[in-house]
């Protein structure tokens, strides 16, 4: 469990993270999103112990992390990518870190093992992809077999074969009843991986819970009908507050009545139905909306446009 209570942290001028409170339960994994600078590494570092608050607290299982007697046991992360001396195999880094932390040789083996590195943990770590490096420092987090996982960007730079590799690893660590914390900028997998989301903008908190709740909340994106009565169906639906677009042939996209409506209307009139189904919005449609006011770096198409018509 990872409990963040009223914390901020400042920066000089800038507030990182303001007045920001959330929980993250074991035995799911929680997705952390905001737009780039809307606090989230600070906030994983501040858990971690390696930048003070400003104010407020984090408990890690119930303690802050200056409490924690051995750290590595309770709370394993994947913050940026590791400073690893670069002549240094992966096996020798690890072990050195096992060793001071009392963590015996054999598990310094299995979490090779487990993150696919066995071939290369004698090479040196200089000579890593961006894709190995990653797969390192997962070893690094799992090290000391921890109840709490948190990785920032964990599939930053992985292969296909990589993602799925670590979508099915957090699922089942969460499935161990671990908690399971991870950032990402991609909508498409986090859908995949995560079952609760915490979702801040500008260092605050914008929303928190179930990531089906999240997608619930967001708007509408209406129902799509197909009929092989389409013309008629749309003359019989369209009214105040009602839009009906031919999205193609045979098909009709329809805001403002809810499928149960329609379904009605159609069948006293005796039209017949292919398909009728709410089209829900995906993560990444409900994130942009969510997080629209609070988006601190904004690239326009216009000011690109402007750039060309000023270069001409
Ligand atoms: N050490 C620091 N000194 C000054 N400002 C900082 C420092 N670390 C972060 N910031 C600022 O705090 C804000 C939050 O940064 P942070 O890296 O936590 O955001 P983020 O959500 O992780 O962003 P991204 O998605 O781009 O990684 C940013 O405006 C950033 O410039």
């Amino acid at each position: 469990m990872i409990e963040v209570n009223d914390l901020s942290k400042r920066y000089g001028e800038k507030l990182a993270v303001d007045s920001l409170s959330f929980a993250v339960r074991p035995g799911v994994v929680t997705g952390f999103l905001g737009p780039n600078g809307a606090g989230k590494s600070t906030t994983m570092r501040v858990i971690m112990g390696l930048d003070r608050p400003t104010s407020g607290q984090v408990r890690v299982n119930g303690r802050s992390y200056a409490q924690l007697k051995a750290p590595l046991r309770e709370i394993g992360a994947l913050l940026e990518a590791k400073a690893i001396h670069p002549g240094r195999p992966a096996y020798h880094h690890l072990l050195s870190l096992a060793a001071s932390n009392g963590i015996g040789k054999g598990r310094v083996l299995d979490v090779i093992d487990m993150v696919g590195l066995s071939e290369v943990a004698r090479k040196r770590a200089g000579g890593f992809s961006l894709g190995m490096g990653q797969r390192l420092g997962i070893a690094s987090a799992l090290l000391g077999d921890p109840r709490i996982v948190m990785l920032d960007e964990p599939v930053n730079g992985l292969d296909p074969e990589g993602v799925l590799w670590i979508r099915n690893l957090l699922k089942s660590l969460a499935g161990q009843g671990r908690t399971v914390f991870v950032s990402s900028h991609l909508m498409s997998e986090m859908a995949l991986i995560a079952e609760d989301l915490i979702v801040i903008g500008r260092g605050r908190l914008l929303a928190a819970g179930p990531i089906a709740d999240f997608i619930a909340r967001a708007s509408s994106r209406g129902v799509r009908v197909r009929s092989p009565q389409a013309a008629g169906l749309r003359a019989l639906l369209l009214g105040e507050g009602v839009t009906v677009t031919n999205a193609e042939p045979g098909v009709l996209e329809v805001t403002g009545l809810d499928p149960a409506r329609i379904g009605e209307r159609a069948a006293a009139a005796g039209l017949v139905l292919h398909e009728l189904s709410p089209r829900e919005a995906s993560l990444e449609e409900a994130f942009m909306e969510l997080t629209r006011d609070a988006v601190e770096y904004h690239a326009t198409t216009d000011a690109l446009a402007t750039a060309g018509r000023t270069n001409r």
